[in-house]
């Protein structure tokens, strides 16, 4: 069956434009891009005041399948990623087991197989049980399906293993994602500054990062390999990512809708939803990430979903375990605080969300032309609505954005050319 989206406003990062357009989507390609299509019998998407862009793509996200079922699984994971408007989601691999062996690469590609929702790019532990000691099989597991590697919801602690785990991360041609903390210093449960102080909380300062970025700078120079780090929150690791890559590293950046948006002070009242690793900054770290945004320093803009169940993180903040679920409200966030709050124009914005994030894990996705693979977002920008944590479709619940009054929303989801999503309940435009 043919699809014809009609009358829609298409962002291409690839060309670097923005253009009025009809698009025909034939066995799951994309077939024509024209300024008016007819196709008789086609089904057709309205999609005027609308923007048809690359499907998303978020790099990562923790889809807690194997192991951690009442979190998150595949199926939900990948119902949540749709709903957010994302055709492709990366999985981190600190799953129960780790996915250091092939055999749970493979588990992971059948669960995205047999749900049938959003594609789903398995990430690589680098060590066993990502407990930083010795190297998986990388080239085992790149070849069962890892797009990528990384120890991600720890530090790879010691820099012998991260230059090795580097070396041959570039013999095979995939890049490091690193979760970029100093373990001596990352010893808080939240930013270390004057709301740590008055909360009374142990604070993790900005050095941690800033540390861990820098090591892994200098590792990936020496190597060559592709290092990406992996949410960056800090004006010092922004700094550092800049500079390295005026020099000709092979460094690429991702910052997430919550390190964007929010700082430390969403932690007042305890509240264990903006518990997160790395920690919620200061104004001045969200500005200076919102500015390595602006200017090409940071590549990605990824979620970082971190489901946890609601009994887990009710509990004091202390022992409340880190992260927050970010699939559903990323577009909304992106729209609302860097398009309309003048930070990136449109271009940049899907580029940060679809084009790069392809490009970084070398997907052959991101972009619009004919002969392509119809994974395509369908965006209303001007749709408003607000964040109701009750609406959320994943099974986790945690996000630090309930209440938050947004604007722009997923309308469509198309993967490999089938509409999965239609516009969430009633909106207030
Ligand atoms: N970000 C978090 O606070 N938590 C992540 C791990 C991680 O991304 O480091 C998780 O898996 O829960
Ligand atoms: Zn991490
Ligand atoms: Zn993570």
């Amino acid at each position: 069956m043919e699809l014809l989206i009609r009358g829609g406003t298409v962002v291409d990062p690839a060309a670097g434009r923005t253009f009025q357009s009809d698009i025909l989507v034939k066995d799951g390609r994309v077939a024509a891009l024209e300024k008016k299509i007819t196709a008789r019998g086609a089904r057709v998407l309205d999609a005027a005041g609308k923007l048809v862009v690359p499907g998303l793509i978020d790099m990562h996200v923790h889809l807690r399948e194997p192991g951690q079922e009442h979190k998150e699984t595949v199926a939900s994971g990948t119902l949540a990623a749709v709903h957010g408007g994302f055709t492709a989601v990366a999985a981190m691999p600190n799953t129960d087991p780790v996915a250091d062996t092939p055999g749970v690469i493979r588990y992971v590609l059948e669960k995205a197989r047999e749900a049938g929702r959003a594609r789903v790019y398995p990430v690589g532990a680098l060590t066993v049980g990502s407990r930083g000691r010795e190297l998986t099989e990388m080239g085992a597991l790149r070849a069962a399906g890892a797009v990528a590697f990384s120890d991600d919801g720890r530090p790879v602690a010691d820099a012998h293993v991260m230059r090795r785990a580097l070396e041959y991360a570039r013999m095979l041609g995939v890049p490091v994602i690193s979760h970029c903390e100093e373990p001596a210093l990352a010893v808080g449960v939240m930013h270390e500054g004057l709301v740590s102080t008055r909360l009374g909380l142990k604070g993790t300062p900005a050095a941690a990062e800033d540390v861990a970025v820098a090591r892994d700078l200098i590792l990936a120079e020496m190597t060559g390999c592709h290092l990406h780090v992996a949410h960056v929150t800090t004006a010092g690791a922004v700094r550092l990512i800049r500079e390295a890559k005026a020099r000709g590293v092979r460094v690429t950046a991702e910052t997430t809708p919550h390190h964007f948006t929010l700082t430390d002070r969403a932690v007042v009242g305890f509240n264990t939803n903006a518990k997160v690793n790395p920690p919620l900054r200061t104004d001045a770290d969200v500005a200076a990430v919102r500015e390595g945004l602006a200017d090409g320093t940071i590549d990605v803009i990824a979620t970082d979903h971190a489901p946890h169940a609601a009994h887990e993180k009710e509990v004091e903040f202390d022992l409340a375990p880190f992260g927050l679920v970010g699939l559903e409200t990323a577009v909304g966030l992106v729209f609302t605080e860097l398009v309309a709050g003048g930070v990136l124009d449109l271009v940049a914005a899907v580029a940060k969300l679809s084009t790069n994030p392809a490009r970084v894990l070398g997907l052959s996705a991101g972009v619009i032309e004919p002969g392509a693979v119809a994974d395509l977002t369908v965006i209303d920008p001007a749709a408003a609505w607000t964040v109701d944590r009750g609406e959320l479709v994943g099974k986790s619940k945690n996000t630090p954005f309930h209440g938050y009054r947004l604007k722009g929303l997923p309308h469509a989801t198309i993967i490999g050319g089938e509409v999965h999503l239609v516009a969430r309940g009633p909106t207030e435009s």
